[in-house]
């Protein structure tokens, strides 16, 4: 039975409604804290989710960050006469601000690396807080911190604190949502998916990354913060790195990502272990057999009934791919005979369209776009481009060929910043780029495919193709998540032109699809989508044709030809001669490294040095064996 959206956010509501009714229907105290305890550390494992699961870096020190921000609103409220809502914004500005620090450092440092580097932040944490003891009071830790009353809500401390800590965790949980959507929403998950084809399309990886780490610190000050209000006292030992663990547990319980799974992953994680006490030495064990027994029979975690509520807030019409909507896309896919005819007919349109617009096509200049000048890159022994040049015309589609292993895809990433060359310079525009990172390279004009399709899988189709527009990149995190006139306008024209890419390509009606479920000639027209939203100068192809049949291949001949009508210059490494050979201007060849020859497909086509790499010294042996029959 499908539930329409609009019964979900009922749904949602009443479950809302029936959190608010704890205090009102006599629950005891102690159980109140409990969950007072939960809504604290689902604020922090949300930052943890934030860096760890959405953008793919294993954060295991948010417990120091919460400390932090407990420490430092603790010490500015005992040691100063400023009130609560000062010290919390201090605490976590400061926090923050040493999240930013620590996240330009763990930019260097990857996957578990990084893991095992932040959990030491655990340990210096709480190093720093025993040694400074005149400070932070040591092992006995900070007292009699004044807590936040509000009498107004009757009973004790727990009861006080209960609805406005859900109130709280209700909102940060929804900006968490905001940020997921928008534009750095966006860069978060592609480089958690594929951080090489998201710096190539524009994104720069290590910003983000700082930021997230920088969010993931705040949500963990904020908790603190929230934490020493609560509760009024502090020690070294709320902070420790069990309790880092814990929030990871909880992102995991949750579904790694789910911004909804990660409340219920608190409060399973929190929760449990009070209500199996009563089992008194077990329960630790039935706990952890509990969480195991989630993890097994829904590997993807509680976000799955979170993300099915949360749908409507999530993109795509579907929220997060549930296994219904799985069932329904796969019935609802093209057969192979569908998706080829549709391809054909796309094929057709193009060349028509085309035809029409060849009269006002911009004609190519014939001045050079982009200059590579004697390039060498070497990989340890192996020289796998060796003092090459060649330039690349305004407005032509230029065809890069050779055996395997001759460099094609080296010069590709050379030109794309994605490998750094040993020698020589590449220039686009009279400029030098060989030196820029990928992200600079793509906001220069130089877009690209990979020789393997590289999509980010977890996205819609419509969010693969905004990643790489320029107009939202720039948006801050917060005025994306606040929504300012100009980053609404911003998004407006990034989807608007995404459609438009994803509309030449014929795939507009995939728009909501998530990635993971294309095929791979619909993968493929997504990133050709990808490459051309931000109307780069220069496109650059690897093999775009490979795992590609007829009808597809047809289709993605007269898309290149179509952009090339419409001033784009293209670089296209391919291996299917007759593919090159239509679409291509002129054709530069390599052989291990070296260019050995450049001209028209007729020339090269007859070049006897290029056939004699191709056929790997036939061509020699032949003339020999002539030879020798003539003269015998
Ligand atoms: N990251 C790397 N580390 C080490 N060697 C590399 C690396 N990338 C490429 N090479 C080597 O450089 C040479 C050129 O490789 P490249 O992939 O550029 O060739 P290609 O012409 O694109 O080949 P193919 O047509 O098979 O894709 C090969 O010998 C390859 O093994």
């Amino acid at each position: 039975m499908k539930i329409s959206m609009r019964n979900r956010k009922i749904i949602l509501a009443a479950i809302l409604v029936a959190f608010l009714l704890p205090p009102f229907l006599g629950v005891n105290g102690y159980a109140l804290q409990v969950l007072d305890m939960a809504f604290i550390y689902a604020i922090a494992a949300l930052g943890v989710t934030i860096a760890t699961g959405i953008t793919g870096m294993v954060v295991l020190g948010q417990a120091a960050f919460m400390g932090l921000g407990a420490y430092t609103s603790g010490l500015i409220m005992t040691g100063t006469s400023l009130p609560w809502w000062l010290a919390l914004p201090i605490a976590i500005v400061v926090t923050g601000l040493i999240g930013a620090g620590l996240g330009l450092i763990s930019t260097r440092i990857k996957e578990h690396y990084l893991a095992i580097t932040t959990l030491g932040l655990n340990e210096i944490f709480r190093l720093i807080v025993l040694n400074e003891s005149w400070l932070t009071g040591g092992p006995f830790g900070l007292r009699d911190i004044p807590t936040l009353q509000i009498p107004v809500m009757g009973g004790g401390l727990a009861q006080q604190h209960y609805i406005p800590l859900f109130v709280l965790t209700v909102l940060v949980y929804a900006l968490a949502l905001r940020i997921y959507k928008t534009s750095f929403g966006r860069q978060m998950r592609a480089i958690r998916d594929d951080d090489l084809a998201a710096e190539s399309m524009g994104v720069n990886s290590r910003a983000v990354r700082v930021m997230a780490f920088a969010l993931c610190s705040i949500f963990g000050a904020l908790a603190g913060g929230v934490f020493v209000l609560t509760f009024g006292f502090i020690s070294p030992n709320n902070f420790l790195v069990f309790e880092s663990i814990k929030m990871l547990l909880m992102v995991v319980v949750g579904g790694l990502g789910s911004i909804g799974g990660t409340f219920l992953g608190a409060l399973v994680v929190v929760g449990l272990p009070e209500v199996l006490r009563e089992f008194q030495t077990y329960y630790l064990a039935i706990f952890g057999i509990t969480v195991v027994i989630i993890l097994l029979t829904v590997p993807r975690g509680l976000g799955i009934i979170a993300d099915w509520l949360l749908a409507p807030w999530l993109p795509g019409e579907e929220g997060n791919a549930l296994a219904q909507a799985k069932a329904e896309d796969m019935s609802n896919a093209a057969t192979i005979e569908e998706e080829d005819e549709r391809a054909t007919a796309v094929a057709v349109r193009l060349r028509s369209e085309r035809e029409q617009a060849v009269v006002n096509a911009p004609k190519a200049t014939g001045d050079v776009l982009l200059k590579v000048e004697n390039v060498s890159k070497s990989f340890g022994g192996i020289r796998a481009l060796k003092d090459v040049r060649f330039d690349i015309r305004r407005g032509e589609i230029l065809g890069l060929i050779g055996p395997n292993g001759s460099g094609k895809s080296t010069m590709i990433n050379a030109c794309s910043g994605i490998v750094r060359v040993t020698a020589g310079k590449i220039l686009l525009d009279g400029k030098v780029i060989s030196h820029l990172p990928a992200w600079d390279v793509h906001a220069a004009g130089v877009s690209r495919i990979f020789q393997n399709v590289r999509v980010w899988n977890s996205m819609t189709v419509l969010e693969n193709v905004m990643v790489c527009h320029a107009a939202t990149r720039d948006t801050h995190v917060i005025t994306g998540a606040i929504g300012t006139a100009k980053a609404r306008a911003d998004e407006d024209m990034a989807r608007e032109d995404a459609l438009k890419a994803l509309d030449l390509m014929g795939i507009r009606h995939l728009a909501n699809r998530r990635a993971s479920d294309l095929s791979f000639g619909q993968s493929r027209l997504v990133e050709l989508a990808r490459s051309i939203v931000n109307k780069p100068k220069l496109l650059l192809l690897d093999e775009p044709g490979a795992g590609l049949r007829g009808g597809l291949i047809m289709e993605l001949a007269e898309i290149l030809k179509q952009l090339r009508n419409q001033g784009m210059t293209i670089l296209v490494v391919e291996h299917r001669v007759k593919l090159v050979v239509s679409m291509c201007d002129r054709i530069v060849v390599l052989n291990l490294g070296d260019k050995i020859a450049e001209g028209s497909a007729q020339s090269v086509a007859r070049d006897p040095v290029v056939v004699d790499a191709y056929l790997g010294g036939k061509v020699e042996r032949k003339r020999r064996l002539k030879a020798i029959e003539t003269t015998t």
